[in-house]
């Protein structure tokens, strides 16, 4: 008998002692089973008790639903946020592919329309062709939908005659899975899909070998000229166009400023389940679902009301000067402001905590720098300063005063200012809604 067991067997040991001490262990072991059976099944129903949270964002298209959910990850799941940061590379680049592909179409129409063609430009354009087979690599890297036609809000000026089409929006459907898919890839040693990582790293080749040709067409004064004309570029467009040398470098790994500026507009419902990794939350189930906010995605948010705990809604002020991209003929603030009146009469939703963040707050501080004024789109803001925290706070009485109006009953409602890419600044608005949720989930298990 080997001297490890434990108890140690007796060495005196009879046939009848033998037989006692064997049924003595086998009903110890048998009460053992038990208790760790009850506990399991404890454990299972405790699991099926507690609430699971369910968290819904809504707003028009680029308010920001998505970026809070990075967010989310980064505050309370670092580590899933981390695992991601390989799959927005892709993304970032594929941004920064379609932003430079973008600005070369726009600068051969210009070019030839205008007779502003420069030779230097010309060398320019053919050395950055490869980069129409970096679009279509990552494109397909992700398995990204066709992009839209329709991508981008339209600035409300009457300055500018000639307007190209602004840049497609890289986008993909909710529920694809293409972080994981992303992952799978990246791991896979050829088994299913051989080519696609070789065409990744072919694709981050050339955007390397590109760079330097990037930079110079970014900083070329010709650049200059498109935008004050018009050229429609995103803000993300510009920030990775600012940032390309460091971007298309073959060692980049995205920084949290990059991945939380990274635009994959939302199609359909996307569902995030986080099992929180920090502070009281720690263990707790959290469920977002993350809408795609244009016009002609609204009609399937209905289906995910009910149940919900609580409502985050995105109202990007920047918006009082912009247009919205389905539908050129409505101002992007009014039509926010329209969704919001809906989403508070919502019966569905009677029962849930609102959260309201006025986002963009960066965006709108530089317009109204830059001297655009808001009572000029705005007529019932006539006479007030143009000051960012005015214009906020007026934005803020108005939604909740709709609020309190057409709400089917009383409800809590938490509103903030923010800008969805400073982390500094989420920090607190994120610690705060985590507090509220919190006090949901407490008053479900209290009334359980
Ligand atoms: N400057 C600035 N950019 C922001 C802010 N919030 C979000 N963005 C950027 O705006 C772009 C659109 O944000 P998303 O989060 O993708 O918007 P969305 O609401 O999910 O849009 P859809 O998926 O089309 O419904 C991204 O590039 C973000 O980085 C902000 O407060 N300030
Ligand atoms: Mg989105």
């Amino acid at each position: 008998m080997s001297s490890n067991v434990w108890p140690p067997v007796p060495t005196n040991e009879n046939a009848n002692d033998r037989e006692a001490r064997l049924a003595a262990e086998r009903e110890a072991k048998r009460i053992s089973d038990e208790i760790d059976r009850a506990l399991e099944q404890e454990r299972q129903e405790l699991r099926k008790r507690r609430p699971q949270t369910k968290i819904l964002l809504l707003g028009q298209a680029e308010s920001g639903k998505s970026t809070m959910i990075k967010h989310f990850q980064l505050f309370f799941c670092p580590s899933q946020f981390a695992a991601e940061t390989e799959a927005w590379r892709t993304v970032i680049h594929l941004n920064l592919a379609r932003f430079v592909n973008h600005v070369l179409q726009v600068l051969s129409t210009a070019g030839s329309a205008s007779g502003k063609s420069d030779p230097n430009v010309r060398m320019l354009q053919m050395r950055l062709s490869p980069l129409k087979q970096v679009e279509l690599i990552l494109s397909r890297a992700i398995n990204e939908e066709s992009p839209s036609q329709l991508s981008s809000p339209t600035e409300e000026t009457s300055k500018p005659t000639w307007r190209p089409r602004a840049a497609p929006e890289v986008s993909i459907r909710g529920g694809s899975g293409w972080k994981t898919l992303m992952r799978r890839r990246k791991g896979s040693t050829a088994a299913k899909s051989p080519s696609i990582p070789d065409e990744v790293e072919d694709a981050r080749q050339i955007l390397d070998a590109c760079k330097d040709d990037i930079v110079a067409l970014w900083q070329s004064s010709i650049l200059r000229t498109l935008e004050e004309e018009g050229m429609d570029l995103h803000h993300h467009a510009r920030y990775f166009l600012d940032n390309a040398a460091r971007v298309a470098n073959l060692s980049y790994t995205p920084t949290t400023d990059d991945i939380l500026r990274a635009r994959l507009r939302t199609l359909g419902v996307e569902e995030y389940r986080m099992t929180m990794e920090t502070a009281a939350e720690k263990g707790s189930d959290w469920v977002f679902y993350d809408v795609g906010g244009s016009r002609n995605q609204r009609a399937a948010w209905a289906s995910y009301f009910d149940d919900v705990n609580a409502v985050i809604f995105l109202c990007p002020m920047s918006g009082f000067n912009q247009r919205l991209s389905e539908d050129g003929s409505v101002n992007r603030l009014f039509d926010s402001m329209e969704l919001w009146e809906t989403v508070c009469k919502s019966k569905l939703l009677a029962n849930a905590m609102f959260i309201l963040l006025l986002n963009k707050a960066d965006i709108l501080y530089a317009k109204l720098k830059a001297g655009i004024k808001f009572e000029d789109y705005v007529a019932s803001y006539h006479g007030r300063p143009n000051k960012a925290e005015y214009v906020a706070d007026y934005l803020r009485e108005q939604m909740i005063l709709t609020h309190r109006m057409c709400s089917p009953k009383r409800r809590q409602l938490h509103a903030h200012v923010t800008c969805a890419i400073d982390t500094t600044v989420m920090g607190a608005v994120l610690n705060s809604i985590r507090d509220c949720i919190l006090v949901i989930i407490l008053q479900q298990t209290t009334l359980l």
